[in-house]
């Protein structure tokens, strides 16, 4: 059975000495770290290897969504880079999620196979936005437990979904089926783009295998006192 860490710290910088800098100066050694676009279009593979170096297990999110064929080959590139934790969009359907896990398996060489996870409707997505805007019928929680269930037939380990849809995953895939949820927000901080957010005691009442934060940590005034007061939220029960 996969597993996932219970907390990555969104490294949402776009230089990788921003990153490093950030993370020896705020004393947050080996800690779980998710590692976006941003940084990844700037650094690549070497971003990867320092935070290697540094024994940061990481979740490299770069959400794949292409032709199957294009995919599998992605992602047979990125196994090679040895990362705990990859992800597709799940929009991209069966027959990709599918090819994005056989490319993991022809990549990872022996080694263990990354965690493969789908990223359902993103929690920047409201309803309002869903209907009016995407012009989708149904609610985004049905829309994300439908797409869950093709991340499952196509052999993900787990989805990308909000807190408020991780029990009904659980019910329709099972409980060892991954939830990695963002758009965590402490009491009272700023939900920025996040629309479907949630406190990291709501995410632990609602059952979330995994929290990712990155601004209520990145963009505070004390980042890892902030990382503590978090910590101890999530696991307080
Ligand atoms: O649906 C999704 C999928 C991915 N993300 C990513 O998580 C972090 C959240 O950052 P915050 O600063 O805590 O809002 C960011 O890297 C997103 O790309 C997401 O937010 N929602």
């Amino acid at each position: 059975m996969k597993t996932v860490d219970p907390l990555y710290i969104a490294l949402d910088m776009e230089t990788d000495r921003e990153a490093i800098d950030f993370l020896d100066y705020h004393h947050l050694a080996s800690l779980p770290v998710k590692v976006g676009m941003e940084l990844f279009y700037q650094s690549g593979p070497a971003i990867i290897s320092s935070l290697k170096e540094r024994q940061h297990p990481i979740f490299l999110d770069l959400k794949l969504h292409d032709i199957p064929t294009t995919v599998k080959k992605a992602m047979r590139n990125l196994a090679r880079l040895d990362v705990e934790v990859v992800n597709v969009h799940a929009q991209g359907g069966i027959e990709m999620i599918a090819a994005a896990r056989e490319g993991l398996e022809a990549g990872c060489q022996g080694k263990e196979r990354p965690v493969l996870l789908a990223v359902t409707q993103l929690t920047s997505t409201d309803q309002t936005m869903f209907t009016e805007e995407l012009r989708q019928q149904g609610t985004v929680k049905e829309s994300v437990i439908h797409l869950a269930q093709l991340a499952k037939e196509g052999g993900a380990d787990g989805v990308v979904c909000s807190v408020h849809e991780v029990k009904a995953i659980k019910e329709a895939c099972g409980d060892n089926f991954l939830t990695v949820t963002p758009g965590i927000r402490p009491e009272g901080s700023d939900r920025n783009d996040q629309k479907r957010a949630a406190t990291p005691k709501e995410a632990k009442q609602e059952g979330t295998d995994s929290i990712v934060v990155g601004r209520a940590i990145t963009a505070a005034e004390h980042p890892g006192k902030n990382y503590q007061q978090i910590v101890e939220e999530w696991n307080h029960d």
